[in-house]
Order: C-alpha cells, then sequence, then structure tokens
C-alpha cells in the first residue's frame, strides 16, 4: 500500500511538478511549499461569495438534477480504471498519463466548497497504457475504437484490478463515439467515460453555486443527448440500457433498417428521451439567461463604480490551464483564500476578488475555470456565461504551469479557448503572460537531463501494447519487457514497461485541434529562433526566451511570492495606457459626434429654401 502511496504521490508530483518529474522520478514528500490553505472546515452558516448568486426567491425556485454519465453515487468517490492510448515522444505520454490519472482522481463531489478526502491521500488509479489505433496513419475502429486484441487486453488487467480493489468505472483518455463508448462497455462489462464524459462529469461533481450547477448540467444534457444509441439487449429487443449490443445508429434519426426512427421498436423511447433532454435543456438555458442578464448588470455597475482617479471599476481576468496555479495566484495578490487545489478543475464557480495596485488605483480580478486540451465544445457553450465574464475583462492575465512538460500545448490549448469564446484580437495582444511555478525551476532543474529526447525505440511488435507508472527514476528506462503483458497485477502494481510495437512518428491525436501553428501570424506571442531549434522543454526554462508584442511576460511564484509585485505594477501601467486610449478615442469620437448635424448649405437648397 505504501508502495502505491509513493507512486501516486510521484506520479502527482509529475504532474504539478513536471520539471522535476521529466529529469527523475523522486520520491513524493510532502505537498511542495504549499502556501495552498489546508482544507479548513467550513462554519455552518458559511456560504461562498457569488457574484452571481440569484436572490432568495429565485434560489427556492431552483431545483438542481444531478446528471451523471455512469449513475455514480455521488455519496462516494468512484475507482476509475484508466486506459491511456500511447503517444510519442515518451515525455508527451507521461504527461497525458499523469494528466488522465489527475482527471480520474479529480472526480469527487464538492461538499459545501471543499472536498472529504485529501488529493494526496488517494492511491494511485490502476491504468494500462495501450497500442493507439489512431497511429501511423491508422484509423480507430468505428465500433470498439480498439483492436480487438486490445479490448481483450484491457479486460485481463481490469479484471486483474477489479479483483484487488472495486472498479466502477473505465476510463479512456480519448474521445470516443457513443457507439465505441456501448460496445466497449459491453465488452468489459462496466461503465465507460471518455476524456470528455469524464470532464463534465468532474464540472457537475465540482460545481457548487447554483449557476455553476446550471451550466455543468446543461452541458452533461448535451454530451448525452449527442450520444442516444440504440442497443440491441440480450432478448433481441432495441432498447437503450447500459448493456447490449449498439447499432451504428445515430441520434439524429436515422435508423439502419432504412426506415429512420420514425418507425420500428426503440423509436419511440429515443423521441422520448430527446424529448425530456430538450424540455430540460429550454428550461436550463432561460434560467441561464437570468444569470446572464444579472451578470450584465453587475459588470454595468461595476464599470460605473468610480475609481480613486474617477476611471471605472476594472476587471482583471485570470485565466489559463487548469492546475497552472490560478487560484493561487489571485489568493496571494489579494490576501484571500481562493480554493486551490493539485485537484484538476477545482475552480468550477468563478470568484472575484479586490486588489490595490500600486498606483492606489483599485482593480478586481476574476479567477475562473481552468482549460484544458479537448475541452468538451459543450462545455464551452454551457459555460457561456462564466466564461463572458472573460471576454468583457478590461485585461487578461494568462497563467502558465512553466513546469509543464507539454507546456507549449498547454498555451495554445488556452489561446485556442480564448479565441473559441470570442476574446478580441486586441485582448490577446494586450494580455499579459505570467509564468508561475517558478519556484520548482528554482529547485534545481537540471536543463542537460531535459536534453535527452527519449526516442529510443520499444521493441517490434503485433501484441498491444501495456504500461503503467514507474517507480523507477528515469523516464529513459521505459523499455520493452514482454513479461508485463503477462503479469497484470505487476503492471498494476507500479513496473513501468512498453512493449508497444515500433513507432517513430508523433501521433496526431495529442496536437488535434489544440496545437496552433507557430508560424501563425495572429497569435500574440512568438518563439525566438532560440525555441525554434529545439523546444522550450529540451532547453530548459532559462534558455526559452518568449516574445510578446505586450511587453515582458512574468515569471512568478504564487507559492513563494516572487515576481507578483512586478505583476500588479505591469497591470497598473497597461491600464493607465488603455485609459489614456480610451480617452482619446472618445475625444475622436466626441469631435464628430458632438456636432449638431445641418443639412448641407448648397446653392440649390439655399435656392430651394428662399423659393
Ligand atoms: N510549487 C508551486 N506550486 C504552486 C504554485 N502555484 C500554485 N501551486 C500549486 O498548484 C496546485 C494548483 O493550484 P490552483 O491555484 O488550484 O490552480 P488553478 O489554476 O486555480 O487550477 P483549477 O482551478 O483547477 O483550474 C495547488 O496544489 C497549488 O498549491 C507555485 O507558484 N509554485
Ligand atoms: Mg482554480
Amino acid at each position: 500500500m505504501l508502495k502505491t502511496i509513493s507512486i501516486w504521490r510521484t506520479s502527482l508530483r509529475c504532474f504539478t511538478r513536471t520539471s522535476t518529474c521529466m529529469r527523475s522520478f523522486p520520491s513524493y514528500p510532502s505537498p511542495p511549499l504549499s502556501s495552498t490553505p489546508s482544507k479548513p472546515s467550513p462554519p455552518s452558516n458559511w456560504t461562498p461569495y457569488s457574484p452571481y448568486s440569484l436572490s432568495s426567491k429565485q434560489k427556492k425556485e431552483e431545483t438542481h438534477e444531478v446528471v451523471s454519465l455512469f449513475n455514480r453515487d455521488p455519496t462516494s468517490t468512484p475507482n476509475l480504471f484508466v486506459v491511456q492510448p500511447r503517444l510519442r515522444p515518451d515525455k508527451f505520454l507521461q504527461a497525458k498519463l499523469n494528466e488522465a490519472l489527475c482527471l480520474a482522481n479529480s472526480l469527487e463531489e464538492q461538499r459545501d466548497g471543499y472536498f472529504e478526502t485529501d488529493f494526496f491521500d488517494k492511491d494511485l488509479p490502476p491504468h494500462i497504457i495501450v497500442q493507439n489505433p489512431s497511429m501511423k496513419g491508422r484509423k480507430a475502429r468505428a465500433d470498439i475504437y480498439f483492436g480487438p486484441g486490445t479490448v481483450e487486453n484491457i479486460k485481463c488487467h481490469l479484471n486483474a484490478a477489479e479483483s484487488k480493489d472495486e472498479v466502477d468505472a473505465v476510463f479512456v483518455n480519448a474521445i470516443l463515439s457513443g457507439i465505441q463508448q456501448r460496445n466497449l462497455e459491453r465488452a468489459w462489462g462496466k461503465p465507460v467515460l471518455d476524456r470528455v464524459g469524464l470532464i463534465i462529469e468532474i464540472f457537475n461533481a465540482h460545481a457548487f453555486t447554483k449557476e455553476a450547477k446550471l451550466q455543468a448540467e446543461l452541458a452533461a444534457l448535451m454530451y448525452k443527448k449527442s450520444r442516444l444509441v440504440r442497443v440491441r439487449g440480450p432478448d433481441g429487443r432495441h432498447t437503450f440500457g447500459t448493456s447490449g449490443e449498439a447499432e451504428v445508429v445515430s441520434a439524429r434519426g436515422r435508423g439502419s433498417g432504412g426506415q429512420g426512427f420514425t418507425s420500428g421498436a426503440g423509436e419511440t423511447e429515443l423521441q422520448l428521451q430527446r424529448r425530456r433532454i430538450s424540455e430540460r435543456r429550454n428550461h436550463l438555458l432561460s434560467r441561464i439567461e437570468e444569470v446572464r442578464r444579472t451578470r450584465a448588470l453587475q459588470r454595468a455597475g461595476r464599470k460605473r463604480q468610480g475609481g480613486s482617479s474617477g476611471q471605472g471599476l476594472s476587471t482583471i481576468a485570470v485565466v489559463g490551464y487548469t492546475n497552472a496555479g490560478k487560484s493561487t495566484l489571485v489568493s496571494e495578490l489579494a490576501g484571500s483564500d481562493l480554493y486551490s487545489d493539485c485537484r484538476l478543475f477545482a475552480t468550477v464557480d468563478p470568484r472575484l476578488r479586490s486588489v490595490i495596485l500600486p498606483s492606489g488605483r483599485k482593480v478586481l480580478f476574476s479567477d475562473t475555470v481552468g482549460f484544458i486540451s479537448d475541452l468538451p465544445v459543450q462545455l464551452v457553450e454551457a459555460f457561456h456565461a462564466t466564461l463572458e465574464e472573460v471576454v468583457e475583462a478590461d485585461l487578461l492575465v494568462h497563467v502558465v504551469d512553466s513546469s509543464a512538460p507539454n507546456l507549449d500545448e498547454h498555451r495554445s490549448t488556452v489561446m485556442h479557448v480564448l479565441q473559441q469564446i470570442g476574446v478580441s484580437e486586441e485582448k490577446l495582444q494586450n494580455m499579459i503572460e505570467v509564468w508561475n511555478k517558478i519556484d520548482i525551476e528554482e529547485e534545481g532543474m537540471d536543463v542537460d537531463d531535459y536534453l535527452h529526447d527519449d526516442d529510443e525505440e520499444d521493441g517490434e511488435g503485433e501484441t498491444d501494447e501495456t504500461s503503467s507508472v514507474s517507480e523507477e527514476n528515469d523516464m529513459k528506462s521505459m523499455t520493452e519487457n514482454d513479461e508485463a503483458n503477462n503479469n497484470p497485477g505487476a503492471e498494476v502494481e507500479g513496473s513501468e514497461e512498453a512493449t508497444e510495437g515500433k513507432q517513430d512518428d508523433f501521433d496526431g491525436w495529442l496536437y488535434e485541434d489544440t496545437l496552433v501553428d507557430e508560424d501563425d501570424s495572429s497569435l500574440p506571442w512568438t518563439f525566438s529562433d532560440q525555441q525554434n531549434e529545439s523546444s522550450n522543454m529540451d532547453a530548459g526554462l532559462e534558455n526559452v526566451c518568449i516574445v510578446g508584442p505586450s511587453g515582458p511576460h512574468l515569471k512568478t511564484s504564487a507559492i513563494t511570492g516572487v515576481g507578483l509585485q512586478e505583476l500588479l505594477e505591469l497591470i497598473d501601467e497597461k491600464l493607465k495606457v488603455q485609459d489614456k486610449n480610451l480617452k482619446t478615442s472618445k475625444m475622436a469620437e466626441g469631435n464628430i459626434f458632438d456636432k449638431k448635424w445641418r443639412p448641407p448649405r448648397t446653392e440649390d437648397s439655399i435656392i430651394a429654401v428662399e423659393q
């Protein structure tokens, strides 16, 4: 047991302190430099401040349905078995696996704004690395996503994990179609969650305020609606149960028999389900619209509220990849107690905190939900009301976890989401990028250790590959070991092995839709030549030079306080420039519009008047 916890902590450290992880896998000490507020028990009458809270009358009217995608028991924390498709190079695989493990252990119901268990007390979830069906130009199978061998292999490992501990569901860290999901559920006899499903589920579990709950429920409903598939039960009848063979029938209503969903068995049930979902969706949308309107009024009020020099109360939205340290940073700046945690999506309910800048100007910092690669589109749409706060903010601060090995992917993901939600080009250009967790780097990262790109080939092989997180101290030691396949128990315990076939190429799955072309001139930042020569991970942070057109990017440690004063000064400066520009443009507008319109005095019009 101690061994497993130590591996789990090692793995977590890899996610939160990934620089160190890339170098080696040290045993995990107590959580790092943690000035994170250890979870105090909330007072019985404690209610979190939300700028968007509803009136007590509205609260009474609102009922919230817990939408679980796999009928989980909200009173207990589910145990997930993690399936990670292989990626190249290994450092990306490690980063993605760590993220997957953190996602799996982040699914826990929040009570009164707090979690009951300590994230670091959790065991490492059982997991397996398997061959990626979309590697080497191959396509994932339409019916079961993986090859049949892989599905069988996973089942063996699942059974081994099951015999030790109860597994509630399988988490496949990929995006599955409804049919693939159902058929895998049938093959493994367990509910299956894909990446999108788990993220939505976590949002549902972590949402605390009514507003966040409404939006999370809407996302879950939209996800459910998109995956209504007809299944044939053991008795041959069509149904929508959790078991049975899924037919290739989409929720759009086209049936496999050519008649569509307008006739035949199962149609009525599908229509009924869709109607129920639509009704609930409409209800949620109208409630969310109320929230949006309230927010818009509150924002307008804040704008009118004069600061020391007469200007409106500016809002600074803090954005970034999940776990980058946004809440910790805002807490430090505001001297407040925002909840921060290694759990992914610790913040789902947005919070505002006021801060006095060095000039004496008062501003509001908005701490909001973090982003993640493959952020479900349903979530982006459903959380539109929350994300509007980002779109409408006067200034954006992008917090980047400087210790993340796939830092570029994190940054691109955030840029992509910001563009997706409609942040103006001007705001993106003006955004301040803060590289946080600099204390991890300062702890003594050896850059030379990064320079070794672990592209040693794994053995050639037809069989599915299996692996799990290692206790070993070096990622370079991910080597072929066929024995691992024959000993699933040992794998689940933590011996790191890889028995995949030889793969040279990068896997497109990792980058799909998330990596923005580096040559894209629309980006507010560019890479220096130095970075183009080698990835920033290889070069080490000191050698990375990111040039933003908006000025210097800061390095901070929200934990030690390094760089925070400089951040406030930079914000102060940016706001001053913005105010000046605003004044100038208002004056220019005033010159045009303050003049009263008069009809043009042409000779004809004079004549006309005279007549
Ligand atoms: N070492 C170190 N750890 C940090 C720093 N900033 C934050 N952390 C830790 O990183 C973890 C995540 O911090 P949060 O502030 O919750 O991150 P977040 O970006 O708000 O995460 P979400 O709300 O989940 O999107 C916590 O365990 C923090 O203690 C830092 O500067 N250095
Ligand atoms: Mg947070």
